[in-house]
């Protein structure tokens, strides 16, 4: 079995993990083990993105009536978390492997040291042979902190270990044109090469109660992954020796083509949706440099500098009509940025009396906006 990945992400939705019932379905997670074991003996890196706490919760306290509230959905969670951590160390224990549990949430993912903590966790496991586990911290995370699912997390983590390709494995056996559970005529789409906003229309909401986001958060976290240069197979976790069939490359599936070019770490971090400090507003010689262009932002075509905020800070890209563009770190502060918009390059030393290069966000410390979902807010 020889492919050119070297780490993979695999995540493994509820309705994998209970198999379309009300709990843990013990046969398919060691199925799901003993080919994520297999891929590890040859000698792949294996990181397992899991969900099913508040799943695995529910079972173990015997489906107490409880509420839709996030106090007893983190119930749930925080019961369930250490139940499903138990199987999972003791399933890999069949094939002499451990796991390392890391509960993460988006505020973890945002913040450029933990972020960097994190990275660092996760890469000791993976040179330890033991197989990192990720949920999203649910017992802690509020709305404003949180990920928010685990589709989106598994992309964060496949950017946070620079995986070469991460396996979403749900329900179906991938993305069709229309949601299969509504319209059993759908048919399966095997590949997708851009995420256009026509793909992203045709992804419909989850199928079971205790999962979250259904195929749009799987086209999100499969956008996120493409533009990282990661590989995305979308596949059906009861699928025989589906894990491997995607490993080597036989045809499972939808699977998404990744960008050629891998982004490098510090844009990876970029794309992990860190809170923008200030709001740079661009005129439309500017919008069009940046977005279709490749090029630096320049200070002539800042109309406008909103939010304090020190040099290297990030900053959100708009345009006069408020439309975000892009991310990225200035190289000015905000009264810098104040004193020089619409100036040129060459002026920038004499209005300033010092000068930190001619552009104030470089290419290179620069994401551009995905297209994004209709209707969804940015
Ligand atoms: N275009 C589509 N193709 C496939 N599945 C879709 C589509 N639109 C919506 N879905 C729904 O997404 C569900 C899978 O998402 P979800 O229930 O969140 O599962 P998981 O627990 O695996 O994340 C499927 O059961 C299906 O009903
Ligand atoms: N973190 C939650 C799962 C959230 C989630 O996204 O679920 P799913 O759509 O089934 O992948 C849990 O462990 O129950």
């Amino acid at each position: 079995m020889s492919t050119n990945y070297q780490r993979i992400v695999v995540k493994l939705g509820t309705s994998v993990l209970t198999g379309g019932s009300d709990r843990l379905n013990s046969a398919r997670m060691v199925e799901l083990v003993r080919q994520m074991a297999v891929l590890r003996q040859a000698g792949t890196e294996v990181i397992l993105c899991t969900s099913g706490a508040m799943a695995a919760g529910r079972e173990h306290l015997g489906f107490p009536a409880l509420s839709d509230s996030m106090a007893d959905k983190q119930l749930l969670a925080a019961v369930g978390q250490t139940q499903l951590i138990q199987r999972w160390e003791n399933l890999f224990q069949i094939y002499g492997l451990h796991v390392g549990q890391l509960l993460l949430t988006g505020a973890d993912l945002r913040d450029r040291e933990r972020y960097l903590n994190a990275q660092d966790t996760l890469n000791a496991l993976l040179s330890h042979g033991i197989i990192p586990v990720v949920n999203e911290n649910d017992a802690v995370a509020t709305t404003e902190i949180k990920v928010g699912d685990n589709d989106n997390l598994s992309a964060r983590a496949a950017l946070l270990g620079q995986a070469d390709l991460l396996v979403l494995l749900t329900d179906q056996d991938g993305l069709f044109d229309a949601d299969p559970r509504s319209n059993p005529q759908a048919q399966l789409i095997e590949r997708v090469d851009a995420i256009t906003p026509q793909v992203l229309a045709l992804a419909g909401g989850s199928g079971t109660h205790l999962g979250t986001g259904g195929m749009a958060t799987k086209l999100q976290a499969a956008q996120l992954a493409q533009r990282a240069g990661i590989e995305v197979i979308i596949a059906a976790g009861g699928r025989d020796n589906v894990l491997l069939d995607a490993f080597a490359k036989r045809s499972v599936g939808t699977r998404v083509s990744a960008h050629a070019n891998r982004l490098e770490s510090r844009k990876q971090w970029l794309l992990a949706g860190p809170k923008a400090r200030g709001k740079l507003i661009l005129d439309s010689g500017a919008v069009n440099a940046i977005s279709s262009q490749g090029r630096s932002l320049l200070a002539k075509g800042i109309i406008d500098c909103q939010g304090e905020f020190e040099r290297g800070a990030l900053v959100a890209l708009h345009s006069e009509t408020g439309e975000l563009l892009a991310q990225g770190l200035s190289r000015y502060n905000a009264n810098d940025i104040t004193r020089i918009r619409g100036q040129h390059s060459q002026a920038i030393g004499e209005r300033l009396g010092y000068d930190y290069g001619k552009v104030v966000v470089h290419r290179n410390d620069l994401v551009l906006q995905p297209v994004s979902l209709a209707g969804e807010q940015k």
